[in-house]
């Protein structure tokens, strides 16, 4: 994986693991402030983790779950021993519970300046603008959820997830409460910090649920939990690792494998079948201007994955496009529904799609896959049509997530404040300058946000 990119997405953040291009059992981890050594003891289940001048970590000791910071006969004799109570912390999207959710939820995420990334001069505009376009797409985006039932499936499988993780760590001696932070839904991020500080969790450990490193998913997500530590006096005190990325590790690459051996039989001739990876895309400028990993962490995780098959003897052949763009941008291409069109001409008559950039069922699998795309390729010369399903609470997955959580747990350390330049400084800064920047800023995006194209880019999923 791209470290480097990962660690300019994130200023701030120390990366304290790299991850090679080859299968490893490793997530790409990072702890608040200051970097983690982490050491295995050898005792069994213990490990000694040394963090570099940092006091919060220095003589703590886990014993409820075989972690120790320190050798064993120091435990012995240290009368401070402190119960560890270790919280860990899933994000995730979220999505409207009803139809009535739909516009407020549109809102929230066209609000969030990781997804809509206005220049500076035009920040001011993010929530204005974020009313006109949520309102201008929920008719299209409340058809769809319509479609399914009525509302999004996010939550409830979350929480399964959430509930499995509990257990499967359980299972391996680390008693630990699970949190959910949504971004744009409830349970938001603030609701799940709150309860994580009335719990008293001493050590946090933050696990996307987005097996790639966006800078709009987990990168965003990442940054609203700073924000709020940050600002509180005992979460910022909370020794805390995230992991960033884990598509790379050998469970999640391992499962995905069964999960399209598996589908590949329900065909009649599966060794003809072509293995069509769709990734939920982004605009292309977070890629080439903002250094986001995850074009490249997509690529290397299909590889890994054809690689995992044609270990079993499954040659298929396969291809990866991006769907579900939004806007009047250029977003990573290959484009899904030109591609499943190019496939029907050229002959592709038996094709498994496989949802990739997730790992619940949600609307783009069950509206945008598994209707739109299904029609699409059908009418386009595609004969077979099969999906593989999202991992959900697969045994196996849910396994090597509770592994992952384990293994990143040593390297937790206490977030601090970090400089960031906010409106209200720089209008103190240079009040005249500002106020300049701000009428600018205003008629520039006046002409370009309410041209007729513009507004009708964000009612269509296609531009
Ligand atoms: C890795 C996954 C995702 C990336 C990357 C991502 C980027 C991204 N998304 C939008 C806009 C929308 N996304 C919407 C729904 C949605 N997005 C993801 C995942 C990723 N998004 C999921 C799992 C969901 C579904 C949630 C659910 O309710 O099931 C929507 C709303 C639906 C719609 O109207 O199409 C929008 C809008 C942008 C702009 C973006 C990158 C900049
Ligand atoms: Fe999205």
């Amino acid at each position: 994986m791209n470290a480097a990119a990962t660690s300019r997405a994130l200023p701030g953040l120390k990366l304290s693991k790299l991850t090679s291009s080859k299968f490893n059992h490793n997530s790409s981890v990072v702890s608040f402030h200051r970097k983690a050594q982490v050491s295995l003891c050898s005792h069994t289940h213990a490990i000694k983790c040394e963090a570099s001048g940092n006091s919060s970590l220095a003589g703590k000791t886990f014993c409820s779950v075989g972690i120790c910071t320190q050798p064993l006969s120091d435990i012995e004799s240290d009368s401070h021993v402190e119960e560890e109570k270790v919280g860990v912390l899933l994000l995730n999207l979220g999505g409207p519970e009803t139809l009535l959710d739909v516009q407020p939820f549109l809102y929230n995420l066209f609000a969030d300046p990781d997804i809509i990334r206005l220049p500076r001069l035009f920040r001011f505009l993010q929530r204005p603008l974020a009313q006109i376009i949520s309102v201008l797409r929920a008719q299209k985006s409340k058809e769809a959820y319509a479609s399914i039932g009525g509302g999004s499936p996010l939550r409830k499988i979350t929480d399964e997830q959430a509930n499995a993780l509990k257990s499967e760590l359980e299972a391996k001696q680390l008693p630990a409460n699970v949190y959910i932070a949504m971004r744009y839904w409830h349970p938001f991020t603030e609701e799940a910090a709150q309860q994580i500080k009335r719990d008293g969790i001493t050590r946090l450990v933050v696990l996307p649920l987005y097996p790639q490193f966006s800078i709009s998913t987990t990168g965003s997500s990442i940054r609203a939990l700073e924000n709020i530590f940050r600002e509180d006096k005992v979460l910022s005190k909370i020794p805390v690792a995230i992991i960033q990325s884990w598509y790379q590790r050998y469970g999640y690459i391992k499962s995905m494998a069964d999960l399209i051996e598996e589908e590949l039989q329900s065909f009649k001739k599966p060794q003809e079948v072509m293995i069509f990876f769709s990734a939920h895309g982004v605009p292309v400028t977070y890629v080439v201007n903002a250094g986001d990993p995850y074009k490249d962490q997509m690529e290397e995780c299909i590889n890994l994955i054809m690689q995992e098959l044609k270990a079993r003897g499954i040659e298929n052949n396969h291809r990866l496009a991006y769907q579900s763009r939004v806007g009047p941008v250029q977003w990573l291409k290959p484009y899904t529904d030109e591609v499943l069109v190019e496939l029907g001409q050229e002959g592709v008559k038996s094709l498994l799609a496989v949802p990739v950039s997730f790992v619940s069922e949600h609307i783009e699998t069950l509206e945008e896959i598994d209707m739109e795309y299904k029609e699409l390729a059908l009418k386009s010369g595609v004969e077979n049509w099969g999906r593989v399903p999202a991992l959900g609470c697969k045994s196996s997955f849910i396994a090597d997530l509770a592994d992952a959580v384990i293994e990143a747990l040593p390297s937790a350390t206490a977030m601090s404040a970090t400089t960031s330049s906010s409106s209200s400084e720089e209008f103190n800064r240079d009040p005249v300058g500002y106020a300049l920047k701000i009428f600018a800023g205003s008629f520039l995006a006046f002409i370009l946000f309410f041209s007729p194209k513009m507004l009708l880019a964000f009612k269509k999923h296609v531009v």
